[in-house]
């Protein structure tokens, strides 16, 4: 048996769709979405990350405003970055593509909350915690959104996550027991004394770890759902956290590349729209308020 393919690519291009028909309706109430970016330095995955998010917003009608800094920037020269974008109203969300190779945790505070299109910033994630409506973070919820659209039910599922990075692994547990969600997620980690025998266990596995071929074939039940978010570098080519066999057990299996990541970006387009719509509700509830 071979797994099927959740095909992170064709969902972006199905989202972007979607997106395009929310953007012109913004337009035409006179919301303009912009998109900021701020990238530090030389790297290359950052350069074609932050390139393929640009070239994503032109194509559904979002501005872009994109701020590249050098190696040598300084703390405080990214965080002038961070103000300006904050007060430039045709900037209605931004982000700073990590890594910096700076104080992260200050510069993500430093980003107006209401204009965190990556969910990170303490008070979204804070929010996230409470169950308040505030931006979700991208990696997770594209990991949610691929399985909702292949039909994989996670209500009541028994999700392994392995991983507690900030960006996925700790925010994918709070989402998946969201009541929306309902499933039972168990989050793993380098202190996990038996991974397999949790992965085993699992109707969806969700390798964050960042270890090349991490998850093997005998380590996931016949016919699980295994997302591979995990992106490493081996002689040039990305490397998963998923061995290539575990295509021979799994029921689904998300490609990398073609799976998460593309979910990524449908996910920061989602949150631009998103906030943008949220916003102009804001200003229409304000003006009949004043009315
Ligand atoms: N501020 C942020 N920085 C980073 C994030 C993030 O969500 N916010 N996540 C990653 C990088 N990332 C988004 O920024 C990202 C990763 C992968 C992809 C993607 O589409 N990958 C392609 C393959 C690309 C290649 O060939 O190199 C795929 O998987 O098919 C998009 C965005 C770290 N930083």
């Amino acid at each position: 048996m071979t797994a099927q393919k959740l095909d992170g690519s064709a969902t972006l291009k199905a989202i972007k769709a979607e997106l395009t028909e929310r953007v012109a309706a913004l337009r035409e109430q006179g919301v303009v979405p912009g998109l900021g970016t701020v990238l530090v330095g030389d790297d290359p995955g950052s350069h074609w990350y932050v390139g393929a998010k640009h070239k994503d917003c032109a194509e559904i009608g979002i501005e872009s405003i994109r701020v590249d800094l050098p190696a040598t920037s300084t703390q405080a020269e990214v965080e002038a970055a961070i103000d300006e974008l904050n007060a430039d109203p045709a900037c209605t969300g931004f982000l700073v593509q990590q890594p910096t190779g700076l104080d992260e945790f200050a510069l993500l505070s430093r980003v107006d909350p209401d204009k965190d299109v990556d969910g990170l910033h303490p008070v979204n994630l804070g929010r996230l915690v409470l169950g308040e409506e505030g931006s979700l973070p991208c990696t997770p919820l594209g990991c949610i959104e691929l399985l909702r659209r292949h039909g994989i039910e996670l209500r009541g599922a028994e999700v392994v996550v392995v991983g507690r990075g900030l960006t996925v692994g700790r925010p994918m547990g709070l989402l998946l027991t969201r009541r929306s969600e309902n499933a039972t997620a168990t989050l793993c980690h380098t202190g996990t004394r038996d991974l397999a025998a949790h992965t085993r266990n699992a109707d969806v596995v969700i390798a964050a770890a960042g270890v090349p071929g991490i998850i093997t074939a005998d380590m996931v039940k016949p016919g699980a759902a295994v997302l591979d978010v995990g992106v490493s570098r081996v002689d040039g080519k990305i490397a998963g956290d998923v061995a290539a066999d575990v295509w021979e057990t799994a029921g689904w299996v998300s490609p990398n590349p073609g799976g998460v990541g593309p979910m990524t970006r449908a996910m920061l387009l989602m949150n631009v729209v998103t906030m943008a719509e949220r916003s102009l509700a804001a200003a229409k509830a304000a003006a009949k308020v004043t009315a």
